[in-house]
């Protein structure tokens, strides 16, 4: 359990009533890392029912917070979000208190609950919900002043790179530099949400519904990292946690990247906002650059809370391992395109006639093989480089 400051009854209730809210009780909220969440039932509520969420925001100013509570209203109606109530005791609008320097909100409790496991259609339409976030945001403009700062993650890998074996170390270098390849300046950009996992999101996971392949997505949480990002690292993000199975410890800590899934999750962007070529051409690298984030956000945790002496049961960390072997899975299957061509042949009476071109891409050379006429009359195969010698 995550509850890194303690609150009395007497506080929640004051809390509370700035929101309108009548207190009964508070309930601590067992899963999150970074910030402290309870549960709380109000005087109207029955049957241990809870009808909002209370947050304290132990890492961002109340400014970042104010931010976020604007994005949210702006997604409210079009995806299911939970807005933040207003102050009913402020002239102007207003979202969060302020309470020690950090903020405080008070959302309505989305029913659901957290998937532990993906099936493809709902990576199908997971993938369509991040289209629409990223459609809906345009509107907020200029994006800067409603993003917050992007975390200085070179920093932290500067300072994690020293303590680790040198296969892991190149293997961080090796993606990060392949990324900085990418042509970044040109990749479209706008608000995204950059933390985007299954444990950020609920659905309607009741058995019938699971079985019936029918779980519908009822939540959508955390924008605590909503910034200005290249949409095709928020679609990566998403993409690793949805459609990756992480094994425990017992199971040898194993990570299953499932392809199908992927897919699945595309086709359902797609069908709210289609991909340039340039995006997806991008694709394989940012997969592994946003596992290599969140390798280093996961030992970022984990050094914040050894130098701040967080201890104890109630602190939840989670494996960066799993995460660097997400990086190195992705990265050999960018080192094994890098090492692929694909080359267009004429074939003229089922005999296969001079070469017609040779790709780094499959899609370059179906693009080629459809200008050059009836696709009958070419056939693609592909090499390894050390195959053509
Ligand atoms: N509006 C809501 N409705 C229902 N449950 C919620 C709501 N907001 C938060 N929760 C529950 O509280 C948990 C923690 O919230 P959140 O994900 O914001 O945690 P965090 O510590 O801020 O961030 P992180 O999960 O990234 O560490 C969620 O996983 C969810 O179970
Ligand atoms: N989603 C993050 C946790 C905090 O944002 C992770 O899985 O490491």
């Amino acid at each position: 359990m995550s509850v890194y400051t303690q609150l009395t009854d007497d506080q929640f209730a004051t809390f509370c009533q700035r929101f309108g809210v009548s207190f009964a009780r508070a309930i601590p909220i067992t899963q999150g890392i970074k910030n402290s969440n309870w549960f709380i039932q109000t005087t109207d509520d029955v049957d241990g029912a809870h009808s909002y969420v209370f947050t304290l925001f132990e890492e961002r100013p109340p400014e970042d917070i104010e931010k976020m509570a604007v994005i949210l209203n702006q997604l409210d109606g079009k995806l299911p979000v939970a807005a933040p109530l207003s102050l009913v005791d402020s002239a102007e609008k207003c979202y969060v208190i302020r309470y020690d320097n950090k903020a405080i909100t008070l959302v309505p409790c989305l029913a659901g609950s957290h998937p532990q496991q993906t099936t493809q259609a709902m990576c199908h339409e997971i993938g369509a919900s991040l289209a629409v976030l990223h459609e809906t945001l345009q509107q907020l403009q200029p994006a800067e002043e409603y993003g917050v700062p992007l975390y200085p993650w070179s920093e932290v890998r500067d300072r994690e790179k020293q303590f680790m074996p040198a296969d892991e170390a190149k293997l961080m270098s090796d993606i990060w530099q392949s990324y900085t390849d990418l042509p970044l300046a040109t990749l479209p950009k706008g608000l995204c949400h950059l933390d985007m996992f299954a444990d950020n999101t609920l659905w309607n996971l009741s058995l019938n519904n699971s079985q019936k392949g029918e779980a519908h997505l009822t939540g959508l949480l955390d924008f605590t990292e909503v910034s200005v990002e290249h949409y095709v690292m928020d679609i990566a993000i998403t993409i690793n946690d949805f459609c990756t199975t992480w094994g425990m410890a017992e199971q040898g800590e194993s990570v299953n990247f499932d392809r199908s899934k992927m897919a699945a999750f595309l086709q359902g962007y797609e069908s709210k906002r289609m991909l340039g070529e340039d995006e997806k051409r991008a694709l394989p690298v940012m997969l592994a650059k946003a596992a290599v984030i969140f390798w280093l956000l996961r030992l970022n945790v984990i050094h914040y809370n050894r130098t701040e002496g967080r201890t104890g049961d109630n602190i939840m960390v989670k494996n960066p391992d799993l995460m660097k072997r997400l990086a190195a899975y992705h990265w050999s299957h960018v080192e094994k395109a890098q090492n692929t061509v694909f080359v267009l042949l004429a074939i003229n009476n089922k005999i296969e006639k001079p070469i017609a071109g040779v790709f780094s891409s499959i899609t370059q050379a179906e693009q080629t093989c459809d200008s050059l006429g009836n696709s009958s009359d070419f056939i693609i195969k592909e090499y390894t480089l050390d195959q053509l010698v």
